[in-house]
């Protein structure tokens, strides 16, 4: 592999910014319309966000700020790491980059016409391959640090449901553990599972969730909402039995509480979004008794509240952990706040200069928070934030 790409190729590729910003949705919706002619590159892609066009416009985001900083890599380093854990939940390998480098090249010529000349095609692709090496050496080392820990595997493992909870309304919890009987591999409390159906009329469903329990070489949990028209949730919630098998690639994601936390830390979370913020206060509360700890969470009511006796089971049980909860319809018997939580109420409630702050939840909230953290005068390193979906890298602009 090149270690730098070459000065006529950047210029090259950074001459195509323009027609990206015009049509970059118009190029990834052809891209994936080839990419899809293979119906086992097809079941590699969670297929709701295709039918949503969020991908499609994530990915002509990603390929437009790549063209953008194709002389300033470092500055896409968070994006290729979120990008590799990706790859490596949805089982993606090197065989597969082939086929989108096809299908990306192809769709360029489509919708650029002759503007896409054979020396703009030559550099897209050789910027193409620098980019995949990148990403292929990084999932490389991912897939070896995952098998050589105890209780690590890479691709589709099979697991059986062992326990299905009611946390609220609308809310259910899923313990699962391996079907072959084997330890799991302790996860980094803030990491998400990718699971893969295989029921009738969900054949390759792919989704991800958080596990919202704390690491241990046992089994995990994930908690999963009603989704309206939620085809996966659905099933979760009204089909899925004890016993039911799953298929789940190993924990990803590099949404996590440090080893050894340094800093106070805030929690901060709406709807379901809690679900990785439970897992790292079971490590809070398992491994850092002393760590000053704020958990924050939002919710419509009390009938949406998810593992709230849990949360405030942890609390009691320890010194260091404050627990505010904020519903948008309260009642007078609720312990909660009623309304949105505020950037004013943390201002007052939350150690924000010293504090590293997690959050998660629907894009509303993280779109409010994240420019409203680093507006109090949070750096930006201090504040880490995962969704779901097609990541949108923007929050912060
Ligand atoms: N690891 C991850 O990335 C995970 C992501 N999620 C995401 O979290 C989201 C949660 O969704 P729902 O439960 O449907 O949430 P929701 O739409 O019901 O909202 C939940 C709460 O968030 C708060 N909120 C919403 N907008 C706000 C704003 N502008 N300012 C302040 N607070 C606000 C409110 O308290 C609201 O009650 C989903 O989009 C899901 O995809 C959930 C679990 C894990």
């Amino acid at each position: 592999m090149a270690t730098q790409l070459s000065a006529e190729t950047i210029a090259l590729v950074k001459a195509t910014v323009p027609a990206l910003a015009e049509h970059g949705v118009a190029i990834t919706e052809a891209m994936y319309r080839r990419l899809f002619r293979d119906e086992h590159i097809a079941r590699l892609f969670n297929q709701s966000n295709q039918n949503s066009g969020a991908q499609r416009f994530a990915l002509a985001g990603a390929v437009l700020a790549y063209a953008q900083n194709i002389d300033n890599l470092p500055v896409l380093t968070t994006t290729v790491e979120r990008i590799a854990q990706k790859h490596v939940g949805y089982a993606i390998l090197p065989e597969h980059y082939p086929f989108v480098a096809t299908a990306l090249l192809g769709a360029i010529k489509e919708v650029l016409g002759e503007a896409a000349t054979d020396p703009i095609l030559a550099a897209w692709g050789e910027a193409y391959w620098f980019l995949a090496e990148i990403l292929m050496n990084r999932e490389a080392v991912i897939r070896q640090d995952l098998v050589a820990q105890t209780g690590g595997w890479t691709d589709w493992r099979r697991f059986l449901i062992t326990e299905k909870r009611a946390e609220s309304d609308i809310i259910v919890s899923f313990t699962l553990r391996p079907e072959d009987g084997g330890p799991v591999l302790r996860h980094k409390p803030g990491q998400y599972l990718t699971l893969r159906f295989d029921t009738a009329g969900l054949s390759g469903v792919i989704r991800n969730y958080s596990i919202s329990c704390g690491p241990n070489s046992d089994h995990y949990r994930i908690t999963v909402k009603r989704e309206p028209q939620g085809e996966a949730s659905g099933f979760l919630h009204d089909s899925a039995r004890l016993g039911s098998v799953l298929e789940v690639t190993a924990p990803a994601g590099d949404f996590c509480l440090a080893d050894s936390p340094e800093r106070p830390v805030v929690l901060l979370s709406g709807g379901v979004g809690l679900t990785p913020m439970v897992s790292m206060l079971e490590e809070i509360a398992e491994r850092h008794k002393a760590l000053p700890t704020y958990f924050v969470h939002g919710t419509a009511d009390r009938h949406s509240h998810a593992l709230a006796a849990h949360v405030r089971h942890l609390a009691r049980l320890h010194d260091n952990i404050e627990v505010a909860t904020f519903y948008e319809r309260s009642e007078p018997a609720d312990a909660a706040n009623t309304g949105y939580i505020t950037i004013d109420w943390l201002r007052d409630s939350v150690p924000l200069d010293q504090a590293d702050i997690f959050l998660c939840g629907p894009k509303p909230f993280l779109r409010h928070f994240v420019p409203s953290l680093i507006a109090a005068n949070v750096s930006p390193d201090r504040i880490h934030y995962e969704f779901f979906g097609p990541t949108d890298e923007n929050l912060a602009a």
